[in-house]
């Protein structure tokens, strides 16, 4: 069963004929991508959970009046970008997370948008990616300017937009809508491009790591040598997942909610 956030689906109906969208959100541990995920999914911001979880969620959304389905692959790259073909393969458009409060989560956006711009160039195909500082509450522990982010963006010709997964959900949700709209862009000029997906079965023939023939050494690929491109699969189910709500920082008692499917809310 699919994790759906949004418009709920029905579970056991046909597949969803909706014109399918998918974004995998980039960037180092503690950037904020789960709590950006989670309050554009849910509109609540979830202050702790699972780092390790990595999971695809779906959401019929509709962007300028055409509705979509949109999957939402949170990733979880331990501390540098690892096993990258299973997003590099499977997503239309790309969220690049880093914290204003962390220089490093800013220096690893940046390794990520080097990493896509290798692909692309390699692919001969566009990914468009929208660079996104987040924990814009925090801005009086800065680290990185929004001109050191608007100049990073620039190299890399993408978006970029501050937000705070933590303050107005409308902010975070046009920063994702507008990632439909580069990848609505960019299939229209490929509209035959099929997201794949890696599953570890067999060689994947003539093709040496990206990282070794670009010598990004930031990025490495374990399974590469056993991996073989498949088609995408169903959206992964969501895994249940414990976290616990600003309400419940404040030592108020409050009845624990199960949200959605995955997020139990205290
Ligand atoms: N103040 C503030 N804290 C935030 C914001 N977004 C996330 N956080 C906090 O930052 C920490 C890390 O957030 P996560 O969403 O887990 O970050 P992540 O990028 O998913 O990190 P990993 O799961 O480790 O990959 C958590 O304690 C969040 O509560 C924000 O906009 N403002």
């Amino acid at each position: 069963m699919s994790s759906v956030f949004g418009k709920p689906r029905t579970g056991s109906g046909p597949p969803s004929m909706l014109p399918e969208v998918n974004l995998a959100i980039l960037g180092r541990r503690g950037a904020g991508k789960s709590a950006l995920t989670v309050k554009f999914l849910t509109k609540r911001f979830i202050s702790e959970y699972d780092p390790n979880l990595e999971d695809t969620y779906s959401s019929e959304e509709t962007v300028d009046h055409q509705p979509v389905l949109l999957r939402v692959m949170d990733t979880a790259d331990p501390d540098t970008p690892r096993n990258c073909e299973r997003y590099l393969n499977w997503a239309h458009a790309f969220l690049v997370v880093y914290s204003v409060d962390s220089r490093q989560s800013f220096e690893g956006s940046s390794s990520y948008l080097e990493l896509l711009a290798l692909h692309a160039k390699e692919t001969q195909r566009g990914y468009p990616a929208v660079l996104l500082a987040n924990k814009l509450d925090m801005a009086q522990y800065r680290q990185v300017s929004k001109a050191e982010g608007a100049a990073l963006a620039g190299r890399f010709g993408c978006l970029f937009f501050e937000v705070s997964a933590c303050l107005d959900f409308e902010h975070v949700q046009h920063v994702f809508h507008e990632a439909v709209r580069e990848a609505r862009r960019e299939l229209e000029k490929s509209p035959l491009a099929r997201p794949l997906f890696i599953s570890e079965e067999r060689a994947l023939p003539h093709q040496a790591p990206l990282t070794a023939r670009h010598g990004l050494a930031s990025c490495t690929f374990n399974t590469l040598s056993t991996v073989s491109l498949k088609e995408m699969p169903t959206v992964a189910q969501a895994k249940l997942v414990t976290v616990k709500s600003s309400r419940a920082q404040s030592k108020r008692k409050a009845p624990t909610l199960t949200l959605l499917k995955g997020f139990k809310i205290f």
